[in-house]
């Protein structure tokens, strides 16, 4: 479904070039959820802002079922590290803006986006404005409202980083539920050995700068998984190990 085909990206600046990306080749199917992780500067934001259309290759082509991608695309979502909420907006009217901005019908969502703002845990909670919510919260909010418009491709760039650590684990299992009763492609990097492991089908490993594919490491782990000890541990472990080498 995604597929990128010998993609560099070079930027170019009054101190000189920087080269974030070379020849990245990587093909994504459907519904498939991969996880990107590399050293800071590798180039993963740059990936995922050239699957959206917010920026252009400088070197080979990024698809998306066969189309060039050129712009951003409705279908293709991005989720950033910090949740930019509106503040003058309450969770739900938050969850609604992208519903408001497309002009899709009201009602129909609005059902929707309750049912999601349940599913993460904010029950009692649509009513809030963001000063009222937790940094988890916020993030959980700005979670529904990526997913309300049912994203055919769902980018998410370092999404639960700001948060702490046991935060970060409720909403990455969170977000496994969600992916397993409606998945949407995925593309989420993260610095997290132990997200990337809990959710990925494949994860992709960067070389440092300029970002090269290293690696996919395939997780093939039953879901749903979990942080804590269960069955899988073990196996769950070694992939964590062979992530850790890599890196
Ligand atoms: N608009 C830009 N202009 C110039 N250089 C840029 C631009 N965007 C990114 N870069 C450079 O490209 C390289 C890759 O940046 P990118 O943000 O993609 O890395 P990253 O892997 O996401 O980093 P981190 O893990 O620290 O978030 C960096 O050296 C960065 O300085």
């Amino acid at each position: 479904m995604i597929r990128l085909a010998g993609v560099s990206r070079t930027f170019t600046s009054r101190d000189g070039d920087v080269e974030a990306l070379r020849d990245v080749a990587l093909e994504i199917a459907e519904s498939q959820f991969v996880a990107v992780v590399g050293r800071s500067g590798c180039g993963k934001s740059t990936l995922l802002r050239l699957i959206a259309g917010l920026l252009a290759p400088t070197g080979g082509a990024v698809t998306i079922d066969g189309a060039p991608v050129s712009r951003p695309r409705p279908d293709v979502v991005l989720m950033h590290q910090l949740p930019a909420l509106l503040p003058w907006r309450t969770a739900l009217g938050n969850v609604m803006l992208p519903v408001e901005i497309r002009r899709l019908p009201r009602a129909e969502y609005r059902a929707r986006a309750a049912d999601l703002l349940d599913a993460v845990g904010l029950t009692g909670f649509h009513q809030r404005h963001p000063y009222e919510l937790s940094g988890g919260m916020q993030q959980r909010v700005a979670l529904c409202r990526a997913l309300i418009q049912r994203p055919r491709v769902l980018l998410m760039d370092e999404p639960f980083s700001a948060l702490d650590a046991l935060t970060r684990e409720e909403l990455a299992t969170q977000l496994q539920a969600m992916h397993m009763s409606a998945p949407a492609t995925t593309v989420f990097v993260t610095h997290s050995i132990p997200e990337a492991v809990l959710l990925a089908d494949r994860v992709v490993v960067l070389s440092s700068r300029p970002g090269q594919v290293r690696r996919v490491v395939d997780v093939h782990l039953p879901r749903p998984r979990s942080f804590g000890h269960n069955a899988y541990t073990a196996q769950a472990a070694e992939c964590a190990a062979e992530l850790h080498e890599l890196l």
